[in-house]
């Protein structure tokens, strides 16, 4: 008792002391315990990096997936795993062979702590020294077996490592509770003072009453550090977690760094590795972003980033930014890049598609049915001869025409003997596709505004085959003052082509803010001119399909949504297309009619086929209820697809080209 009080009054040594001494106290111990942990993880971690290499890219994409639900997972089984740990260790211990004294369990515990010291690099291993290369982390059994075979016994002599210890290591490492630390500098171990783990209990010591509670209390005392190793642990696994997100953290170029790319501009490989890493950073803000920096800042540098690096202006890169999370605009923006697999529509009116197919692979063109959802494209892989030379081509047997652009068409499904009307038709895919699904009966008026173009649209008729279509030259909002009554109305509008640029790159920088303006006024006008057209009492029909090549929000859902406000006697329908994505029903701060998402929108990046949207309206009655005033400006306004894009250009009033 006597002992026990004077070691109570001890307060526990500054770790210097300690150091000093060679006395491991509570805290001491604590501390080595925490770096040992240190040096594991150290020590697993150039180990990972030598079997990842330098493949730096890797590894953070990597953390990055492991996302918020997975580092807890992880952190978790760690947990568990330093829990199994402990729990094993104990297991190591109370399988040590019976004939283990208290001498060797308490030598045993003294190797703990010597193997705790050995990873410690402050002076503190003199003492330990000799400890130092016995890596005891994964071989703590081994070497508690080693002690049972050949450490000192109470009555043993005492190993070269033994005489190493300091005379009061053992006690002091193991008393760490204060009633535990029996042990005391001056009195030198004693039976009472030896470390005793659980299966020292019920051996033959136990008749005495205050040894079993000297026994239980040194048990207490076991898991007590036990837990505070768990606790050790914890910490350095927060504290790792904590490197590692700085290893990952992502520090934006300053101003001045930015004032220097302007004038010498990065290596495109530079750019391409910033927009990785301002993503995975975007992806995992709270844990990876520069304190001192917004979201919106590293939003301003992405963009900045994937404008100067897919050459886009910043303006149209933005806008299609908005339409995606971040990692997928990537995706679309790669996508543009690539061009997309050659297509042909087999022209149903000369000839049927396997006939076709087998035609053009007899002439060297490798080819295959371009999805289930056509019963009459085919896609073109390789050709050894010029597909748009071809005989069968010249005779009209096929059209080579763009999978998205069948989309609107079989929206539409046009019946024989109906009346049809397509207001934007050059250069006539659409047309000529129509014609081929009304079996050349019924009529289409083939519309469009830009008579130069009008001249491949008659070229396609003749060479299709085509017989019911009349073309016309009028500016679609004339419609339907020059006539009505239609069944269907496609409107295949003019776009600033946002969804092709895989083909015509120049939308890229060419759209201006002014253009986009002009482009949806337009598209407004012509909806309300293209639903005005359709007889909502038709027998067979009442339809009207609006679609562009387009992915723009402005320049499908709004105006679809305008349509839907200024035409009450409309309702969006089902497009009939079984895939592509579900139109937005809101969009930065716009709701849109919830019918919207009825709208189909198809991305080359999903969809393997150029940026499209579909919507498809029902009449239901002739009647145009009174709105407020429609978009009608003092000018029309002519837009000129140039390739698959549009130049705008005002004209007077009027004037016909
Ligand atoms: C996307 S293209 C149509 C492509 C066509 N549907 C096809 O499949 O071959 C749009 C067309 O709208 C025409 N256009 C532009 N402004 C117009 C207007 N006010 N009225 C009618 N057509 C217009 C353009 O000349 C252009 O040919």
């Amino acid at each position: 008792m006597g002992r026990r009080a004077k070691n109570k009054q001890a307060a526990p040594l500054p770790i210097e002391d300690e150091r000093r001494t060679g006395k491991v106290t509570e805290k001491l111990h604590n501390k080595l315990a925490f770096q040992k942990i240190q040096q594991r993880k150290k020590q697993q971690q150039q180990q990972q990096k030598s079997r990842t290499g330098s493949q730096q890219q890797g590894k953070r994409k990597a953390a990055v997936a492991e996302s918020a639900t997975g580092t807890k997972d992880a952190k978790k089984k760690k947990i568990e795993k330093t829990k199994k740990e402990l729990f094993d260790s104990d297991s190591d211990d109370q399988e040590r062979p019976p004939k283990m004294s208290r001498n060797n369990d308490a030598l045993a515990s003294g190797w703990d702590n010597a193997d705790i010291a050995s990873d410690s690099d402050d002076g503190s291993e003199i003492s330990m020294g000799s400890y130092e290369g016995s890596d005891l982390s994964d071989d703590d059994e081994d070497q508690s077996s080693d002690v049972s075979d050949s450490g000192p016994g109470k009555d043993d002599k005492p190993s070269e490592l033994d005489e190493k210890l300091p005379s009061n290591f053992l006690f002091d490492s193991e008393g760490e509770g204060e009633d535990e630390d029996e042990g005391s500098d001056e009195e030198g171990p004693g039976d009472d003072e030896y470390s005793v783990d659980s299966s020292d209990i019920g051996s033959e010591d136990e008749e005495s009453g205050g040894d079993i509670e000297a026994k239980s209390r040194r048990l207490e005392s076991r898991k007590r550090e036990e837990a505070k190793l768990a606790e050790l642990e914890l910490q350095g696994m927060q504290q790792q977690e904590a490197l590692d997100a700085e290893e990952l953290r992502f520090v934006l170029p300053t101003e001045e760094m930015l004032k220097e790319e302007a004038e010498n501009p990065p290596d495109l490989s530079v750019v391409s590795q910033r927009i990785q890493d301002i993503i995975n950073v975007l992806n995992n803000f709270t844990k990876l972003r520069d304190l001192n920096r917004s979201r919106t800042e590293y939003m301003q540098q992405l963009l900045r980033d994937m404008a100067y690096y897919y050459g886009y202006s910043e303006y149209i890169l933005e806008k299609l930014m908005q339409l995606f999370p971040v990692s997928e605009a990537l995706e679309f923006f790669e996508a543009n890049e690539v061009p997309r697999p050659v297509t042909i529509r087999t022209n149903t009116l000369k000839t049927r598609r396997r006939a076709l197919a087998q035609a053009l692979i007899n002439r060297g063109v490798n080819l295959d049915v371009i999805g289930k959802w056509s019963k009459v494209g085919l896609t073109v892989y390789d050709s050894s001869v010029p597909v748009g030379a071809t005989p069968e081509y010249m005779a009209g047997h096929y059209m080579i025409q763009a999978a998205s652009s069948f989309l609107p068409v079989i929206a539409l499904d046009p019946q024989p003997y109906e009346r049809v009307l397509d207001m934007s038709a050059a250069p006539g895919g659409k047309t000529t596709h129509c014609a081929a699904l009304m079996k050349n009966t019924g009529v289409i008026f083939a519309n469009d505004a830009n008579k130069q173009r009008e001249k491949a649209l008659m070229a396609n008729i003749h060479r299709m085959g085509v017989t019911n279509a009349v073309v016309c030259n009028y500016d679609g909002r004339e419609f339907p003052k020059v006539m009505g009554g239609f069944d269907r109305v496609l409107l295949d509008a003019p776009c600033s082509g946002t969804g092709v640029i895989s083909k015509d790159s120049s939308v890229k920088v060419s759209k201006t803010e002014q253009d986009f303006q002009i482009l949806t006024h337009l598209q407004k006008e012509l909806i309300l001119s293209a639903i005005d057209s359709v007889d909502a009492n038709s027998k067979t029909g009442g339809y009207i399909v609006y679609s562009t090549c387009s992915v723009t929000v402005e320049e499908d859902e709004a105006v679809v949504d305008y349509a839907l406000k200024k035409r009450p006697n409309i309702k969006l329908v089902d497009t009939g297309l079984d895939f592509g994505r579900k139109g937005f029903t809101k969009f930065r701060g716009q709701s849109f009619h919830p019918s919207l998402h009825l709208t189909r929108r198809f991305f080359a990046h999903t969809h393997n086929m150029d940026g499209f949207f579909v919507a498809k309206f029902q009449k239901v009655s002739n009647k145009i209820p009174a709105t407020p005033s429609e978009p009608s400006a003092g000018k029309t306004t002519l837009v000129v697809p140039s390739g698959s894009g549009a130049k705008t250009r005002k004209r007077k009033n009027k004037s016909k080209q």
